[in-house]
């Protein structure tokens, strides 16, 4: 039974712990995805005295499996449903390891000033203690706040509200694990109610020059993770595989093994665009400074982790494979 009075808010189903099941309520086996949206609403009646509500299941995997089609499916719809004028706000439930990856491919490519907001939980729907009614409960209350409108994608998890861009998975399987290293949690959702603490400055949505409405696939970009004594070789099994970009989890600021230094500046002169980040999981990684990107023809993250690194290098690659533009790219989004 719809009601005037309230907000009409949407969900998108992904999968996910949200929706998984295990056979023990104690255990930590279970399958992601097991349950349908319509499940997992069911068992929140509390949701429909805050939101007129309508379920649709785009996916059904755990977010280990998720992919640049799912990416492209749900933004294509996202934007499709925020321009029909009845629909106030979309939450997509979703798995937590690449929750944040989604959250940012669709802050760069979806246009709307509505709120949309993804859910998880880190303990399954039959859990004892199970964290993601709470999640998507708090969720749609974000949803059908219009304080979120204009403030990017957010994430609620654990009465906290974050950035997309700067939310990441902290812990394997603490509920608390999200995390915003280098800005902290927009704000907080309890008793049903929202409050925020900050905005968000860096361009997003409807301000982005990202459109995927014709997009099939992206390009692609892979990610290789630095450490003492780096292989070199790596690096030459993804340029052979077509990659046309390459994001390095350097280490500190970034920096690169020296071997690896030198068959990057090969591969950049080939048309690669090599993007330097962090495995330190906080902090920006720097321009010219210990590494000297002058030299190599690199670029560099900024802020970003290596996983939102290769999204924005591929919905950039999209634009240009000019290093200077990409690099404005990653100073601006
Ligand atoms: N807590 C979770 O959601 C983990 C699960 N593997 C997923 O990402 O779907």
């Amino acid at each position: 039974q719809q009601q005037s009075k309230l907000p009409n808010v949407v969900i998108l189903a992904t999968g996910g712990t949200i929706a998984g099941a295990g056979t023990s309520s104690v255990g930590t086996a279970y399958t992601a995805g097991k349950l349908p949206i319509d499940a997992l609403l069911n068992a929140l009646p509390e949701a429909r005295k805050i939101a007129n509500l309508t379920g649709e299941q785009v996916a059904s995997v755990g977010s280990q499996a998720m992919h640049d089609s799912v990416w492209l499916k749900l933004a294509k719809r996202i934007n499709e449903l925020a321009a029909k004028p009845e629909v106030d706000g979309i939450v997509i439930t979703h798995g937590t390891d690449t929750e944040g990856e989604t959250g940012y491919f669709l802050q760069l490519t979806v246009k709307t000033e509505k709120p949309v907001v993804l859910a998880g939980a880190m303990r399954s729907a039959t859990a004892i203690s199970a964290d993601g009614p709470m999640n998507l409960y708090n969720a749609i209350v974000t949803a059908s706040d219009k304080r979120s409108s204009n403030r990017g994608i957010l994430v609620c998890m654990n009465d906290q509200i974050f950035s997309a861009r700067e939310v990441t998975k902290t812990n394997t399987t603490n509920v608390a694990t999200f995390q915003s290293p280098n800005t902290g949690p927009l704000g907080t959702v309890f008793d049903g109610k929202v409050e925020y603490y900050h905005g968000i400055l860096r361009k997003h949505t409807v301000q982005t020059e990202f459109d995927i409405s014709q997009v099939n696939s992206l390009p692609k970009v892979d990610i290789l993770y630095g450490y003492a004594n780096m292989n070199p070789v790596l690096l030459d099994a993804v340029v052979n595989d077509k990659a046309q970009g390459v994001v390095i989890a350097g280490v500190g600021n970034g920096n690169l093994y020296p071997t690896v230094e030198a068959r990057v500046k090969d591969i950049t002169r080939k048309g690669v665009v090599v993007v330097r980040s962090s495995r330190t999981g906080s902090g920006r990684v720097t321009l010219n400074s210990e590494t000297d990107d002058a030299a190599l023809g690199t670029i560099v993250a900024d802020d970003l982790n290596p996983q939102k690194a290769r999204i924005l290098l591929q919905l950039a690659l999209l634009k240009t494979k000019d290093p200077k533009k990409i690099q404005e790219m990653f100073f601006r989004y």
